[in-house]
């Protein structure tokens, strides 16, 4: 009955994939085109937490992404275990367990993607920042080893906050010389897939078609979804626009609450992490036209790191992607979240000069 209803989920993922532009309405995961054997170059994908809550389904996805030719899975215990587990599956992807530090490199050796959601998640009552003692040292020594043993990798950054764990792993990269702004991504896609949820459910549209840019940050208000440009068009009352915002922006708050003192998401985050990997990948393969929302080294606005849709191509990032237009609403929600999206990134900053 499991393997039946894991069987029609990818066939409907590839149905929804084959019907939609590979643009930022991306948010599908498999496509046809994938199948096109031999044509791509070998892949390899490393998860640094593999064994978490988000690193588990997360790394289910990516065994299913037929981009992906190495699979290495890394966290600071239980990864045999899933390892074992997953390389049962049969798609392409070879996959390989590593734990502890002294395994850390062999994990990331010849990596093409490293993805990161190690660190410990909210409970109840917290927020994303009050992570920052435990997981800002967390991010700054996988990142001294990325910088040692896959210098050109790309980098997702899923561990929070990530609005100043990006930064750390800037300067991490910076004092090792290894730094490239196009390959360090922090990861808002589910942000991207919540408020196109959202927006769906009160536009009363199919969700498959829906398009919704969030830039800023992710955390609280400097998640900023851009209702205003979301397709399609549905002409919603100024309240409803507030309402959605709201919940977008409270969105990892509402699963925290739900799951009372037993983490946060992790089975939509695996989803939106699993998204992105693949956008990044198949940037990485020379797709053409893949555009994701990523909070990423910019110059859109005056704070040196940004969530805007970007373009990755080869190289990682091609193009950042400036706002658009925004509604007044917009316009001083952007005013809003600057003065502490800016403390988050100088936090960062100042925490890898300093440890
Ligand atoms: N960017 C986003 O949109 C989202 C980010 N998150 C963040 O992702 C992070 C992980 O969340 P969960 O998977 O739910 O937590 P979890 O506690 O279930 O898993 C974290 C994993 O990291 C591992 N870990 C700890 N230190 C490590 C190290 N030095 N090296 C390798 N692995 C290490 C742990 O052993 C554990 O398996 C949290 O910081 C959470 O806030 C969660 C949801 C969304
Ligand atoms: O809310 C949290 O702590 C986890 C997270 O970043 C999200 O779900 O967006």
């Amino acid at each position: 009955m499991k393997i039946t209803m894991l069987g029609s989920a990818v066939a409907a993922l590839k149905k929804a994939a084959a019907a939609s532009p590979s643009t930022c309405a991306s948010t599908h995961l498999l496509s046809r085109s994938y199948y096109s054997a031999g044509s791509y170059p070998e892949r390899k994908v490393a998860i640094l937490g593999a064994a978490g809550g988000i690193g588990q389904p997360l790394a289910l996805l990516m065994k299913l992404n037929p981009f992906v030719s190495s699979l290495s899975l890394y966290d600071i215990a239980n990864t045999p275990g899933v390892a074992a587990d997953v390389s049962h599956i049969n798609y392409p992807a070879q996959v390989a367990g590593y734990v502890g530090e002294e395994e850390l490199g062999k994990a990331l050796e010849g990596s093409d993607l490293v993805i990161i959601p190690a660190g410990v998640p909210r409970k109840p009552g917290m927020t994303r920042d009050d992570l920052f003692n435990i997981n800002a040292g967390i991010v700054k020594s996988l990142c001294v080893a990325i910088a040692k043993y896959c210098p050109n990798a790309l980098v997702n950054m899923i561990s929070n906050p990530v609005n100043s764990t990006v930064p750390i792993a800037a300067e991490v990269f910076k004092k090792a010389g290894t730094y490239d702004e196009k390959k360090l991504f922090g990861v808002t896609t589910l942000d991207v897939v919540r408020a196109k949820t959202f927006y769906a459910g009160k536009a009363k549209v199919p969700v498959a078609d829906v398009d919704v840019p969030v830039i800023g940050g992710h955390a609280g208000i400097t998640i900023l979804p851009l209702f205003s440009q979301a397709t399609p068009k549905a002409n919603l009352p100024d309240d409803d626009i507030e309402a959605l915002t709201k919940r977008t922006q409270d969105g990892g708050t509402e699963v925290v609450e739900a799951k009372a003192g037993k983490g946060s998401a992790t089975l939509s985050m695996a989803y939106a992490g699993a998204v992105f990997a693949d956008a990044c990948i198949k940037g990485l393969n020379g797709v053409p036209d893949i555009v994701e929302c990523s909070f990423v080294q910019s110059s859109v606005t005056e704070l040196p790191f940004f969530a805007s849709q970007v373009k990755l191509g080869k190289n990682g990032v091609e193009k950042v992607y400036g706002l658009g237009l925004l509604s007044e609403f917009e316009k001083q929600g952007l005013e809003k979240l600057k003065p502490e999206l800016k403390a988050s990134i100088e936090k960062g900053i100042k925490f890898a000069n300093q440890n």
